[in-house]
């Protein structure tokens, strides 16, 4: 029903896929130059979506344009809450609190200014590795110590370190740990074991939790996401980070639901956060969750596709590469070390040699390099255009090295 081979131009749209990447991936301005006009390059980087919001999310915003007076706006309505309460119930057998919810225009600035409330000038930050970069940057930003856990890596696929990780939790110096539920870049779902034996630890040392779950509604067809707040329902240190923009495309609108249960932290959110939301913004997050969820079941058949095409592409060609299929997130996680030594600079080799933009190595804090983070978010022809191109580039230069030895 909905058309995801649809190739949407994004030229002229102040997209960060577009414009940002120099800034973004190379920190360059924008004299840096590639033998690629921009509009050739496929992009695979940052994580939204080549594919268009859903009707109903259109028709949302196009309901509230027509009340014409876009004046200080909140989430009043009860009709918000409702909607994501419902959402939640229907997918994850999860129920909060209306007062527990506060609202935040993404789900980054709720991180750093968190990590500001919780944490004391002399506190560390833990969190699993690798990692989205927003996690040591929203620890850096507040002047605060950051702790990695490195996750156990074996036959290509990612684990938790239990030993290490409360070791690292046992510190009385680490007091919130942000868990990546499902887990950027790795793909990975916790399972319930999983998510019990975080629970007992963070227990056993009081720690703060902010569960950033922004990727939980885009599981494989087969996948099925847990809450953190479920296994620890009663567990008053717990933050959960929910959100449409990466579900429905919707980054650029900049809604994100923040629910705290402590009613201490709570309150002083209130007091220092800009507790102000954009009208349009309600209206497509409240419509996505209202009556997305056809969209979303035909997108993750989609993505379920895209991922294992990808894996039959990557396998014929490029057979030393490691690759397992993300269990959540659109997001391929590719483990490229038989073909390049660990210090290159993965992002650049792409840019240049196969016209593709894409993250990797050293962008995910530690434990990462020898790796590329592909954007499967895309039609399967844009995809398809992709992974040739990577394919070429790599099996070219090991012919080159090979000929130029
Ligand atoms: C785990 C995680 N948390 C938060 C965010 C951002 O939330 P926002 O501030 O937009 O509400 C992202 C987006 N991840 C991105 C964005 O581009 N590349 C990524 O990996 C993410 O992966």
């Amino acid at each position: 029903m909905y058309n995801f081979d649809e190739v949407i131009d994004r030229r002229h749209t102040n997209a960060m896929n577009t414009d940002g990447f120099r800034g973004y991936i190379f920190h360059a301005d924008d004299s840096m130059t590639f033998p690629y006009k921009d509009e050739e390059f496929i992009r695979m980087w940052v994580a939204d979506m080549e594919f268009a919001t859903p009707d109903v999310v259109i028709d949302g915003m196009r309901e509230r344009l027509d009340k014409r007076i876009f004046g200080y706006t909140r989430v009043f309505e009860k009709s918000y809450y409702d909607a994501l309460a419902a959402w939640c119930k229907a997918r994850y057998d999860w129920s909060f609190d209306r007062k527990e919810l506060v609202m935040s225009n993404g789900i980054i600035p709720a991180l750093f200014e968190m990590v500001e409330y919780i944490c004391k000038p002399d506190e560390k930050v833990l969190f699993l590795t690798p990692s989205y970069a927003y996690f040591k940057y929203a620890a850096e930003a507040g002047n605060r110590e950051y702790v990695c856990s490195d996750l156990v890596y074996e036959d290509g696929r990612y684990s938790i370190d239990f030993d290490d990780f409360a070791k690292k939790a046992a510190d009385e110096k680490t007091s919130l740990l942000i868990l990546c539920n499902p887990h950027n870049p790795s793909g990975r779902v916790w399972t319930e074991e999983e998510l019990k034996g975080l629970a007992k630890i963070i227990e056993e040392n009081s720690l703060w939790v902010i569960s950033d779950e922004i990727h939980c509604d885009l599981l494989r067809c087969n996948q099925k996401h847990i809450p953190l707040g479920k296994v620890m329902p009663d567990y008053q240190r717990l933050v959960t980070c929910m959100a449409p923009s990466k579900t429905f495309n919707l980054a650029g609108m900049m809604i994100s639901n923040v629910i705290i249960r402590d009613e201490g932290l709570r309150s002083v959110w209130l007091d220092k956060h800009y507790n102000f939301d954009n009208p349009l913004s309600i209206a497509a997050a409240q419509s996505a969750y209202e009556k997305g969820q056809p969209w979303l079941e035909e997108l993750r058949v989609y993505l379920d596709e895209n991922f294992r095409f990808t894996q039959e592409y990557l396998a014929e060609h490029l057979p030393k590469a490691k690759f397992r299929i993300s269990e959540a997130t659109y997001l391929a996680w590719v483990d490229l070390n038989e073909y390049f030594e660990p210090d290159e600079n993965l992002p650049l080799f792409f840019a240049y040699k196969a016209g593709v933009l894409l993250e990797g190595g050293n962008m995910f804090v530690q434990h990462s390099d020898g790796f590329i983070r592909l954007n499967l978010a895309c039609p399967k022809a844009t995809l398809a255009e992709g992974l040739r191109r990577i394919c070429e580039a790599v099996n070219t230069k090991h012919t080159e090295k090979y000929l130029g030895e």
